[in-house]
């Protein structure tokens, strides 16, 4: 027999099975047509070693698109877009890249520590609009898993756990992240009922390319890797999955560049909040509960916000003066006009802080940045609230080094000698070094950047050499007054000691005479 003619019989055969499975379908009652499938399938599956599981795209109630079937699909991506034929494309990130996922009716084999598995993709197209060119809602996408009965615990196990891990994390990594901005609550609408809007977070800054001395960037880098890594460790020590940074040190070390820094590193979202604009602890707290887990939750200048300097009202305190706001009368009393300034107070915040970690899942960051660290309440910044205090400092030549490579694409200079000696002992910020660095014109080249910026340094040494003989000149001329002041004092105490003596004696002469008499 020919192989055309095999075909050909093949092909006859399953004509004929399709054309009973019609008939059967057609002339036999529904009532008795299900005993018999029934039966069939009882029959198939003594013969039949496979099992098979399938992942509808919608579940529930309300049809929403089930979490396992978005993960198979990114799990998928890799070997789909090895092996199978038919394939479809997505677009993610705005539009920037393709996820590449099966097609219908398509099958790509697995493998799991040592198991093969075959998923296949599948669509069960609407009664309702066969003919219709367009998808209809009512169409039925599904995964379909195969595998042996002998590997059963293994699959449902493990190995699904396994998938829904690693399409999770390719989810990820496919996602556009955001940078959440708090509304003002005037903005909150029944229509715009989100508390936070967004854009798409593209901030270029990488720990590569931020100014920092080595050791210590290895040091949060390391540490951020074990906070990503620490699911487990969080559970079994019995810890919510959160940590707090703190970033302190004066203006353009680089506080905001690391956290952005931070987020590219570890693929969170950023929201930022901006705490002049909430009203009060309660929408503190509301907007705490409406951040998605792989968050970096951001608080600026911490200082500047609110006033966290003083201590830590009571809950009558507090009581009282939110009976104060209430209250016209006591708050005219207080001093007329209502305050427009945001009534988050340390409490507030420091509530909003530990209920990050009590009221929400885990995996989330909490990000304060200040450039007067000694002013913050000691309450606000202990570990535990802020595990990890990070100083920005002026700019070292470990720093200096990894600017030159970003702005002027060197690695070394002749004149790297100069920059070295200058910045020792000089406090130039990385934004200001940074400043320099770049061309001011077409024809600027790396040597006249340098230059520039030798120029600049020379310019902050001098400076600073000058400000602190003034200083030093002021702080002698305050002491040779204090001095001045003081013999002052001491003549004057001397000279009326001896008015005393005399006006005493005049007065111990008088009682004499006064007794005399
Ligand atoms: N450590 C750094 N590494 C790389 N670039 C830096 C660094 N520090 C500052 N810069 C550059 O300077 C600019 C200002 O820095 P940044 O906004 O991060 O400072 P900051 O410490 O947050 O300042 P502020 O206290 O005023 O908020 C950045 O846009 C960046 O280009
Ligand atoms: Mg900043």
């Amino acid at each position: 027999m020919t192989a055309l003619e095999m075909w050909g019989n093949l092909g006859s055969f399953i004509a004929a099975l399709m054309f009973a499975w019609a008939m059967f379908r057609q002339y036999f009652p529904p009532q008795l047509r299900m005993h018999v499938e029934a039966y069939a399938q009882k029959a198939v599956g003594h013969v039949y070693p496979y099992v098979q599981i399938k992942f509808p795209e919608f579940t529930g109630e309300w049809l929403e698109r089930g979490e396992a079937y978005t993960a198979i699909q990114n799990y998928l991506t890799r070997s789909a877009s090895a092996r199978a034929k038919r394939l479809k494309a997505e677009s993610v990130k705005d539009s920037m890249s393709l996820v590449l996922s099966m097609d219908e009716n398509e099958e790509v084999i697995d493998e799991f520590e040592g198991v093969k598995l075959w998923w296949s993709s599948s669509l069960i197209v609407s009664q309702k609009s066969p003919f219709s060119w367009s998808p209809s809602s009512e169409d039925r996408r599904f995964y379909r898993l195969t595998f042996h009965r002998s590997h059963r615990d293994l699959i449902t196990g493990s190995y699904i756990k396994h998938v829904l891990e690693k399409g999770k994390v390719v989810a990820a990594d496919n996602r556009q992240r955001k940078l959440f901005t708090n509304n003002p609550s005037s903005n909150w609408s029944y229509h715009k009922p989100s508390k936070w809007s967004h854009v798409a977070f593209k901030h270029p800054s990488t720990f590569d390319t931020l100014a920092m001395e080595p050791s210590k960037k290895r040091e949060i880098m390391n540490d951020l890797l074990k906070f990503q890594r620490g699911k487990e460790y969080y559970e079994r020590i019995g810890k919510a999955w959160k940590r707090g940074y703190l970033l302190y040190g004066p203006p353009g070390t680089g506080k905001s560049t690391m956290t952005a820094a931070m987020a590219n590193f570890l693929n969170y979202d950023v929201y930022d909040v901006e705490l002049t604009t909430v009203k009060d602890n309660t929408e503190l707290r509301k907007l705490l509960i409406d951040t998605s887990e792989k968050a970096i939750i951001v608080i600026e200048d911490i200082d500047c916000s609110l006033d966290l300097t003083g201590q830590r009202k009571t809950k009558k305190q507090e009581k009282d003066d939110d009976g104060e706001k209430a209250d016209p009368v006591k708050r005219m009393a207080k001093g007329g006009e209502e305050s427009k300034d945001s009534k988050v107070t340390l409490s507030g915040l420091l509530n909003f802080s530990d209920g990050l970690w009590s009221a929400c899942g885990g995996e989330r960051i909490i990000v304060f940045t200040t450039n007067f660290v000694e002013k913050l309440d000691p309450a606000l910044i202990r570990r535990g609230r802020m595990d990890k205090h990070i100083e920005m400092l002026y700019c070292c030549f470990e720093s200096f080094k990894v600017l030159a490579r970003n702005y002027l694409g060197i690695e070394s200079h002749p004149l790297f000698t100069s920059v070295r000696q200058l910045l020792e002992g000089t406090e130039m910020t990385p934004a200001d070094v940074a400043e320099n660095l770049m061309p001011k014109s077409d024809d600027e080249d790396e040597e006249a950047c340098l230059e520039g910026l030798i120029k600049a340094l020379e310019k902050v040494k001098e400076d600073a050499r000058k400000k602190s003989e003034e200083e030093k000149a002021a702080a002698a001329e305050a002491e040779a007054t204090a001095a001045r002041a003081m013999a002052q004092e001491e003549g004057q105490q001397t000279s009326s000691a001896g008015e005393q003596e005399k006006g005493g004696r005049g007065c111990a002469e008088e009682v004499k005479e006064n007794g005399v008499l």
